[in-house]
């Protein structure tokens, strides 16, 4: 059953005494040429990273030589954890109803960056501020293969916090949107991979979150599933809510995301609307 984590950080983003990450360079978009459309100035912000660092420490992982191995066992000392710095300072303001693409080469940081904010990795450096539970689609959703897709809704609705009556108020159109038809009787295990994301995405978006973030979910599925995938994330971006995509379909970034940020060996390269972003990304990486 998953569990709902806590988020990295709560406090007001202005309590700290430093700089708001706020008023970074896409507040004057003639100071930058990369700069995003602005934003409406009363849109509220509902995720500020602010120099974010996250490192990983892999136990284990040291190269050993046989010399270094025969040193170690002698001193009776431990292996030094193998580190990898995934986030290197990374600092931008999420704001009410903006839709953004994270875009980057395999290991830049882009999950991490969404784990981060869903508050499911502690960071080093940094603070992650968010407006509310952000739901992190196919992780909050982790489901179980042992149950069936009904069992799974409930559980998996009930684990977003969602009150058991709303549970039963949204069940219908959840199954409706999965497509799963009479298979929703039926244990996950028996669901093709693309069955499961399908259900993923109907339990992760049955309730409104205010920030959604969804690491690859459109890449999967038909096209037809895609297609109501992308309806219903504009229908969330309607009711205000800010939606992250990480993906590694440039068209499905550039379709559905207003703002893209380009990470790079876990930087910011690049922060701005999705058609230069994506033309810069695509210079350099096709
Ligand atoms: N659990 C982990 N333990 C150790 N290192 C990790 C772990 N998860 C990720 N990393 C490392 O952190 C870096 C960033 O990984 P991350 O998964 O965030 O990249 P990504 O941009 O999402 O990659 P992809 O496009 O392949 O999904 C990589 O160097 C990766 O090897």
């Amino acid at each position: 059953m998953p569990s709902d984590p806590e988020p990295a950080a709560r406090e007001d983003p202005g309590t700290d005494g430093r700089e708001d990450p706020g008023t970074d360079r896409r507040e004057d978009p003639g100071t930058d040429e990369h700069a995003a459309p602005p934003v409406p100035p009363d849109a509220d912000p509902m995720v500020v990273v602010d120099q974010l660092h996250v490192t990983y420490r892999v136990l284990g992982a040291e190269t050993d030589t046989g010399a270094s191995r025969v040193r170690r066992l002698l001193h009776r000392s431990r292996p030094r954890p193998r580190e990898v710095h995934a986030l290197r300072g990374v600092s931008f303001v999420l704001r009410r109803g903006e839709a953004v693409g994270i875009v980057g080469t395999n290991g830049s940081g882009k999950t991490t960056l969404l784990r981060s904010i869903a508050g499911l990795l502690p960071s080093d450096r940094g603070q992650v501020f968010t407006c509310g539970q952000p739901v992190l689609l196919g992780v909050n959703a982790a489901l179980m293969n042992d149950l069936t897709g009904e069992r799974n809704i409930i559980l998996g609705c009930l684990a977003m916090g969602m009150p058991l009556r709303e549970v039963r108020e949204k069940y219908d159109d959840v199954v409706e949107f999965s497509g799963l038809g009479k298979f929703v009787d039926m244990p996950m295990r028996t669901y093709s991979t693309g069955m499961a994301q399908r259900l993923r995405f109907a339990i992760a978006t049955a309730q409104t979150s205010e920030v959604l973030m969804i690491d690859e979910a459109l890449a999967t599925g038909d096209a037809r599933f895609r297609r109501r995938s992308e309806e219903r994330l504009k229908e969330m971006r309607e009711q205000a809510a800010t939606v992250v995509l990480v993906s590694h379909s440039l068209g499905t970034i550039e379709e559905t995301c207003d703002r893209t940020i380009w990470l790079d060996h876990g930087q910011i390269r690049m922060d701005g609307p999705s058609a230069e972003v994506v033309a810069a990304y695509r210079d350099e990486h096709e």
